[in-house]
């Protein structure tokens, strides 16, 4: 991977924050990556401890502010508080709606063809926030939505079947949250139908769509955040974007006919979101689709005096 001469700035200098910057100078995305945080002790301190690292990449790694940060080619927004055990996503959507609020007034004005990468929670209610308060284009601002999800699910599969996560081709489509879905009937390993390579009976699909689901809550459980999958996640996505690679990805994106963001499969290239990737679902995948906008409509129907 060659360095572009790009650059991204992170929001929010946390866990996740700081993971992000280390995957994206371990894979040389850019050359810049500007770290901001209302907290500048921490981001001083996250930036020194990440310098260390850049003897083994040419990139630069530098704190900012968010008028800095206004001018990058992708723009992460991971700021924003994190769910306590037992917390749901949506649970964060009060105190982190506020600060995506605050965060954009700050950025303003935006340069016209960054990208906007929404990875605080819950992610597909900010990526739908962020695309109506941004004045951005609404391809230019996804969610890395249920991307992890879809790793988590397709590392499960590889594991039972003993072949590699990249020969799997499967989706969790939806909130990236306790409303998403498993799409079964799409999955494919290298072309043939999942479930004809591994037939399961339907109590063990949900056994496998349950650990996908709730396998953050399990890390959590223990060490309080994740960090690492998303930081890896979040580097695909970026590299996708800066090297306009049009990969189909899950990522959360606007839904004309179900009227929210959600993931499903998208072309992601230079200007972000090209298109959304049609994906062939059973009536029952369906049903559990529409059933995740709908819960996804009802929380924003909640905050729609914030739009
Ligand atoms: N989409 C995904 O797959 C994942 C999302 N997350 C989410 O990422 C978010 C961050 O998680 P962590 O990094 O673990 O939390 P953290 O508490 O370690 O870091 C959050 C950072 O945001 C900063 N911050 C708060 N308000 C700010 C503002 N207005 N401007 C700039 N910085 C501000 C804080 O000072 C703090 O350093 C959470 O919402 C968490 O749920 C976490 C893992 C996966
Ligand atoms: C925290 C979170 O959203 C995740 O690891 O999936």
């Amino acid at each position: 991977m060659s360095v572009s001469g790009g650059s991204i700035a992170i929001i929010g200098a946390g866990s996740v924050g700081s993971a992000i910057a280390y995957s994206l100078l371990l894979r040389q995305v850019v050359a810049d990556i500007i770290l901001v945080d209302i907290d500048h002790d921490l981001c001083q301190a996250q930036v020194q401890d990440l310098s260390d690292a850049t003897f083994l990449s040419n990139v630069r790694i530098r704190a900012g502010d968010f008028q800095d940060a206004s001018k990058a080619d992708i723009i992460i927004i991971t700021a924003g508080a994190k769910q306590k055990p037992g917390d749901t996503r949506l649970d964060l959507i009060d105190r982190n709606l506020k600060i995506l609020k605050s965060i954009l007034r700050s950025l303003q004005p935006i340069r016209s063809n960054t990208i906007l990468l929404i990875v605080a929670n819950p992610v597909d209610i900010l990526t739908l926030f962020a695309q109506r308060l941004s004045g951005l284009p609404k391809g230019q601002v996804l969610g890395s939505g249920t991307l992890l999800d879809s790793i988590r699910l397709k590392r499960i599969i590889a594991g039972k079947l003993k072949v590699a996560d990249t020969s799997i081709h499967a989706f969790v489509i939806g909130e990236h949250g306790d409303s998403q879905c498993v799409a079964w009937s799409t999955a494919t390993v290298h072309g043939t139908p999942l479930l004809k390579v591994l037939p399961l009976t339907e109590t063990e699909k949900d056994e496998i769509a349950t650990l996908t689901r709730k396998k953050a809550e399990a890390i959590i459980k223990v060490k309080g955040f994740t960090s690492y999958g998303v930081a890896a996640v979040t580097a695909r996505i970026c590299e996708a974007i800066i090297f306009d690679h049009r990969q189909v990805l899950p990522l959360s994106h606007w839904q004309e006919e179900l009227d929210c963001c959600l993931s499903l499969p998208a072309v992601l290239g230079r200007d972000g979101i090209i298109s959304s990737f049609p994906l062939h679902l059973n009536e029952a995948e369906q049903a559990f689709l529409e059933g995740s906008a709908k819960s996804l409509r009802k929380v924003i129907a909640d905050y729609k005096e914030d739009l």
